[in-house]
Order: structure tokens, then sequence, then C-alpha cells
């Protein structure tokens, strides 16, 4: 499908209130198979790198998260005044299903990121705001995410607040095989 597919998530999930505070001609959707090449990517490389994927793997990425289903959410913000229209703004949700907290979810804010000409515009803000409504919807009872020092006031602004302690274990070699599939 092309154009005008529904993307990775039902429009259900997209925030009334959050699209109409969008600047005109900025739409909040759902990420779409055809983004590849609508600025997505480089939005993703003012975060860090992304590397130099191509549009198989993109696709076969696409097609993995899809089958996800109520486990992973991505969406846009695109700037339609712009010609071809062009992806400013991407979040994504992660929902984890428990057995503690009475078979509860949690939400796991991954991959905010704000094409560098348009920040400051709130639309971080309004990708936060847009994932806080996917997660609710969803049943979450709360959220949380990993960032630097340096983006803390900007989590403070959405509602956040600092809680624990982020760990990292990082592996070397070569990514298994498991991790495309
Ligand atoms: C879980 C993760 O993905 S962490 C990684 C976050 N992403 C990045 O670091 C990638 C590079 N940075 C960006 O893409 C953007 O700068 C973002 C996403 C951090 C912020 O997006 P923007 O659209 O520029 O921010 P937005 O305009 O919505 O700001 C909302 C409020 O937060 C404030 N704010 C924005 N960034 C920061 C910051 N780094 N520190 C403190 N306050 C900030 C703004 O001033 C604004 O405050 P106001 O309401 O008083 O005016």
């Amino acid at each position: 499908m092309a154009g005008q597919e529904q993307g990775l998530f039902s429009p259900d999930l997209l925030s009334p209130e959050v699209q109409s505070a969008l600047p005109e001609g900025y739409v909040l959707r759902a990420l779409r198979r055809t983004d590849y090449a609508t600025g997505f990517l480089d939005c993703l490389r003012v975060l860090t790198t992304v590397g130099d994927i191509s549009k198989d793997q993109f696709d076969q990425r696409y097609d993995w998260i899809s089958r996800q289903e109520g486990g992973y959410f991505i969406l846009v913000i695109e700037d339609t005044n712009s010609s071809p229209p062009r992806v400013v703004g991407t979040g994504a949700l992660l929902v984890e299903r428990k057995f503690i907290h009475n078979l509860g979810s949690v939400g796991h804010i991954e991959d905010i990121a704000v094409a560098k000409d348009q920040q400051g515009k709130k639309l971080g803000l309004r990708i936060i705001q847009a994932l806080d409504f996917v997660a609710e919807k969803t049943g979450c009872y709360k959220t949380i995410l990993d960032c630097s020092e340096a983006n803390e006031g900007f989590y403070v602004k959405c509602g956040f607040r600092r809680a624990g302690l982020e760990m990292a274990h990082y592996y070397e070699g070569p990514k298994s095989k498991s991790s495309s599939q």
C-alpha cells in the first residue's frame, strides 16, 4: 500500500488534542512503509547513528514491528507545508506486558527526535503527549524512559520526573540474526 496507507497502527490511537495543538499543516500519524523516503531516517540521525539502511532492510524491520500486535508503536509528525511533505519528528512506544501488578503493562518511550530546523516549536512535547495517549489507551500504568542529563529539563516539562538509575551492558561482535527476525 502507498500514499494513504494507515501505517503501523490504528488512527484511533492518535490523540485529537495533540493533532489540534500542532502548527498549521503539521500532521500526527503512524509511521508508514513509505516513510523510508520522507525524512524519517534523517530525523533519527539527529538522535544518533542510523547507518546506511536499504529500502529492503527498512521494509523487513517495518514488517517485524507491524507483527508486534499492540507492542510497538512508532509515530511521526509530518510537515505538509513542505514540498514534498517531510517527517520532522518521531517517537516510539514499546508496551511491555508483565505478570506483576495484576498483569500490568509498562510503556517504554524510545527514539524521540525532532529535525534540527524544527526544534523549539513544541513538536517534541507533542510527540511525548501523543505517546502518553497511546500508553494510556493500551492500558499502561506508567511510562518510563532513559535520557541524558542534558534532556532532563525537556522531560520534566513533559510531566516526567527522575526515578531510578539506568544501567547498561553493551555487547561486542556481530549482531545476532534473531534481532532482525
Ligand atoms: C527517550 C529518548 O529518546 S531521549 C533522546 C531525546 N532526543 C534527542 O536528544 C535528539 C535531539 N533533540 C531533539 O530532537 C529535541 O531537541 C528534543 C526532542 C529533545 C526536544 O524537542 P523540541 O521540539 O525541540 O522541544 P519542545 O519545543 O517541544 O520543548 C518543550 C519544552 O521543553 C523545553 N526544552 C526543550 N529541550 C530542552 C532541554 N534539552 N533542556 C531543557 N528544556 C528543554 C523547551 O524550552 C520547552 O519549554 P517551554 O514549554 O517552557 O517553552
